[in-house]
């Protein structure tokens, strides 16, 4: 990959490499862009299969939350990191006090939280060492593990979702294939479950298919077999790109809504969904509860106005697909155009983030 070619085409403003030698820290924080407000994305630790695979999820993910903030109206720009790195087995104390003083390094043009593979006692040893970190414990004054809120999300956005495939928002007896099962589609299952879905799980950790299948009646597949399952609802909760040539063809859903960012492996992917008539959920929309919760912290946090603001994905989601049907788009489209609109709004009169003080996260 020809990094500044990449950058320069999607517009990314910036990406640091962090290495200590001596805690193992090999991450790479990448800020997409500024124009809202400083740049509020997730942490994710993963086994990458060479440095290149890392350097483009992180460069992506970035991306995808710069159009997730502004969707959701927080005046946040996007970035986002991945450290290099088996999350059960190379996580250390001093890896993330070292990745704290990177980020402090940074002076608040960046702020993390949780992603795959990292946890509120990592945001805590972070909080070590910077004040730019949100989901830290509760004790601290911060909304904790943004999980739940995010399943929460996810499940109102699936409910507007089954309102337009299904003329009924009721997921009383629909069935829905969960790929993944982890922190986020673990409570999000809760949901379903209480609603009377009928689950059909998968996950490559033996042990969160168990505990899915033990919880709440489901049905468990081999990973991937869930492409194939007859369903009303395919909700990706694993990793992205997802949604590509081979898995299409196969899928009998009505509906894509889940929690993984990135589901589409292409812009095409999305296109491809609207001529088969699959109504598609834009990821970054309907997965934005946990950001739209940890971003609270900001303002000194308040779970009524947090959740509050979370409840708005359901209206959000519906907004998206009628503008998709306006103009007979694909949905991905309009979600992208909404973003956009947004952003170039506050473009002219603001260019670069620059720390203004307004946040309290350093008075907690
Ligand atoms: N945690 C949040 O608040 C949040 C917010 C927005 C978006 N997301 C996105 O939602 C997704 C899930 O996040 P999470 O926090 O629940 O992570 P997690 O690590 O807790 O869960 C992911 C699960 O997916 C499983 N998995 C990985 N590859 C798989 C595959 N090929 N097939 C089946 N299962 C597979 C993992 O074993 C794990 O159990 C990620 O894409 C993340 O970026 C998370
Ligand atoms: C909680 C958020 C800041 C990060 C979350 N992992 C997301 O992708 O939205």
């Amino acid at each position: 990959m020809e990094i500044f070619t990449y950058m320069e085409k999607y517009d990314y403003e910036q990406l640091v490499f962090c290495q200590d030698k001596n805690s193992g820290l090999k991450a790479i924080i990448a800020i997409h862009d500024t124009t809202l407000g400083p740049a509020l994305g997730g942490t994710r630790m993963w086994t990458y299969n060479s440095e290149e695979e890392a350097i483009e999820d992180a460069l992506r993910l970035a991306k995808g939350m710069t159009y997730k903030n502004a969707a959701a109206g927080l005046n946040l720009g996007g970035g986002k990191t991945v450290i290099i790195g088996d999350p059960r087995k190379d996580k250390n104390t001093e890896m993330f006090r070292a990745f704290g003083r990177y980020i402090q390094g940074l002076n608040g043009r960046y702020i993390t939280a949780e992603d795959v593979g990292t946890t509120v006692e990592d945001m805590d040893i972070i909080h070590m060492e910077t004040d730019f970190v949100t989901g830290i414990s509760p004790e601290s004054g911060s909304s904790g593990n943004p999980s739940p809120v995010t399943a929460y999300g996810v499940y109102k956005g699936m409910k507007a979702s089954a309102l337009e495939a299904f003329g009924d928002d009721s997921l009383e007896g629909k069935t829905i294939a969960v790929q993944g099962v982890g922190n986020v589609a673990y409570s999000l299952c809760e949901y379903l479950h209480k609603e009377g879905a009928k689950l059909i799980v998968t996950d490559i950790n033996k042990a969160a298919v168990d505990r899915a299948v033990k919880a709440f009646d489901a049905r468990a597949v081999d990973p991937d077999d869930i492409y194939d399952v007859d369903c009303d609802i395919y909700a990706p909760c694993a990793l992205g790109a997802t949604v590509n040539d081979n898995t299409i063809p196969r899928l009998k859903a009505k509906v894509v809504a889940g929690s993984a960012n990135n589901q589409l492996a292409s812009t095409i992917h999305g296109d491809i969904l609207h001529e088969k008539g699959i109504i598609y959920a834009p990821d970054y929309l309907i997965n934005a509860g946990g950001v739209i919760n940890v971003a609270d912290e900001l303002n000194g946090y308040n779970e009524t106005r947090a959740m509050k603001k979370v409840d708005t994905i359901y209206d959000s989601i519906l907004k998206v697909f009628e503008i998709a049907k306006r103009d007979n788009i694909p949905t991905y489209l309009a979600a992208d155009r909404m973003a956009e609109e947004r952003i170039e709004s506050v473009r002219n009169s603001r260019s670069q983030f620059l720390l203004n003080g307004h946040h309290t996260l350093s008075r907690r």
